[in-house]
């Protein structure tokens, strides 16, 4: 049988970069094959190249059996092959249907038809049940929209191969299940799915077959039944990596953070938070759980400094913050890991180098007699690459052209080496892979053993559950439940997360009033 795509000793290099080496890959028609890898392993890269973006340095494509050479996107369209990426390339101002149709827009008497235009994309999007109002504006919807925009627009050029570069790393439990079930339809229709995705779980529910790659070599295909989420992850670390639940937490200490009773509102807009109260203590991770959209980055924020507050108060070990700016805050122990790696956390056109001296700048070693060392700077990039493992040719590469995950792991690095007593990190392992879930982990706990007080928010259950010795949920601005680590069900949570009103005992403030028990 002739595969769907076969990529042939595919070698694609970047100055000082080997993305990929000599990779052969293939895919057969009909199947959802899962492409997985270390942070930096080389597979956006390669799926870019079958999408059109990059050309082979070396190396032959064939689509059905045929090669093809790919000149721009358009090429690979046209050859069948679509691909959805991490950050989704839509037009804001334009309705859904605008979007989808751009550039191929069905035409009547030379004028543009946009009544044909929303039938065709209703039409698509229903028969494979991705709900979406094709007259939206863009700018109006969510984020699992876009992503289903995106998706339409692929089908809409008849796109047989469907590439998903990690598809579920900005959805929602729920949102994830509706993309499965797309898939499934999709696959059930013959269309053949490519998925990146760092995700074990999913890989194991979906995926009828698995290519591993590592250090921008194919080292294993596997068949997904017949395989484990132990043995692929050797095959993309080499080791045998530990995807236990960390060790609990110690007894906590005193209170770190006190938000007490604190309202977001930005003038004229409904307000973003009402009325929420937040403890964490030293020693203890406090999880905050809810749909992406109910308040968390917000409330985030507006500890940090980012956002004013309309009522409330923020405390950090006493000192009361809510009018201080955002340096101040800094200086006075708050730590932060945004959501937003490329946009609030990091400088793109920047090296490593200067990155992980943002914040540190302020004291010695690297400010001496008021002036910056270079040398310490340096010193310090090295330390923080080499601990936590950041896949960079040299501490002066622009951090704007690392791998998703590598960029998370220096914005990581970068806050916990601040040793604050406060971290409020916001989804620290997205596009993070499984060895590098491992060891931000492990830092996270060990930061909390030292001491530190984590405010964690994070679209991962399994992560908040994991790591958190209680776990708050958001809804609609509001601190609605609190539920002790003992008793957290993904079942559980998700009701709450969809407003479910809680049980006497997991009403904010229960635990510690003692009505737990
Ligand atoms: N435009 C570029 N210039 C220089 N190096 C690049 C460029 N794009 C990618 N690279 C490098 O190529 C390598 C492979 O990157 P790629 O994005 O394919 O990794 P990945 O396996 O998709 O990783 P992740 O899981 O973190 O997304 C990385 O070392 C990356 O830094």
């Amino acid at each position: 049988m002739t595969a769907e795509i076969s990529m042939r000793g595919i070698t694609k290099r970047f100055p000082g970069v080997l993305a990929d080496d000599n990779v052969d890959f293939e895919v057969e028609t009909g199947e959802i094959h899962a492409l997985m890898g270390e942070n930096g392993a080389g597979k956006s890269i390669l799926m870019s190249q079958l999408a059109g973006v990059y050309q082979p340095d070396e190396g032959e494509i064939y689509v059905r059996g045929e090669k093809i050479a790919f000149s721009s996107p358009q090429g690979a369209i046209d050859a069948g092959i679509g691909m959805v990426f991490q950050s989704f390339k839509l037009f804001p101002s334009l309705t859904i249907a605008e979007n989808v149709v751009f550039r191929s827009e069905p035409t009547k008497r030379g004028l543009i038809d946009r009544k044909s235009a929303n039938e065709r994309v209703r039409e698509i999007a229903d028969r494979y049940g991705l709900a979406l109002d094709p007259t939206a504006r863009v700018s109006s919807v969510p984020v699992g929209v876009l992503q289903r925009v995106e998706i339409v627009k692929a089908l809409y050029r008849e796109a047989r191969v469907l590439i998903l570069d990690e598809p579920t790393a900005v959805l929602t439990p729920q949102e994830t299940e509706n993309l499965f079930d797309v898939l499934r339809a999709l696959k059930a229709d013959g269309r053949t799915i490519i998925l990146i995705t760092h995700k074990l779980n999913e890989v194991m529910a979906i995926s009828d077959r698995v290519t591993v790659l590592r250090d921008g070599r194919n080292v294993a295909q596997l068949v997904t039944a017949d395989s484990s989420p132990e043995e692929i992850t050797r095959h993309m670390t080499g080791r045998d990596v530990d995807l236990s639940t960390p060790p609990p937490a110690l007894e906590p200490g005193e209170i770190v953070l006190d938000v007490h009773d604190v309202t977001v509102a930005e003038a004229g807009t409904n307000p973003t938070v009402q009325h929420a109260s937040v403890q964490v203590r030293a020693g203890e991770v406090v999880g905050i759980a809810g749909v992406a959209g109910n308040g968390q980055v917000e409330l985030a924020e507006a500890i940090i400094g980012m956002r004013p507050i309309a009522s409330g108060s923020v405390t950090l070990q006493g000192n009361n913050l809510s009018r201080s700016s955002i340096a101040q805050r800094r200086d006075a122990g708050i730590a932060y890991v945004p959501e937003d790696r490329h946009g609030v956390g990091s400088a793109g056109t920047a090296s490593a180098i200067d990155n992980l001296a943002l914040g540190h700048h302020r004291t010695a070693p690297i400010l001496q007699r008021r002036l910056l060392s270079r040398a310490a700077m340096v010193e310090h990039a090295q330390r923080l690459i080499k601990r936590f493992g950041v896949k960079i040719a040299s501490p002066a590469t622009a951090v704007g052209t690392l791998s998703g995950g590598n960029l998370q792991k220096v914005v990581v690095a970068r806050e916990l080496d601040y040793g604050s007593p406060l971290l409020i990190a916001e989804q620290p392992t997205r596009g993070v892979d499984v060895g590098a879930i491992e060891s931000i982990h492990r830092e996270l706990c060990e930061y909390r053993d030292g001491g530190g007080a984590l405010l964690l928010i994070s679209a991962e259950l399994s992560e908040i559950m994991s790591l958190s010795s209680r776990i708050l949920v958001m809804f609609e601005g509001r601190v609605t439940a609190e539920v002790a680590k003992e008793e957290a069900t993904e079942a559980l949570l998700g009701l709450y997360m969809a407003g479910h009103e809680p049980e006497p005992r997991h009403r904010p403030g229960a635990l510690a009033n003692g009505d737990a028990r």
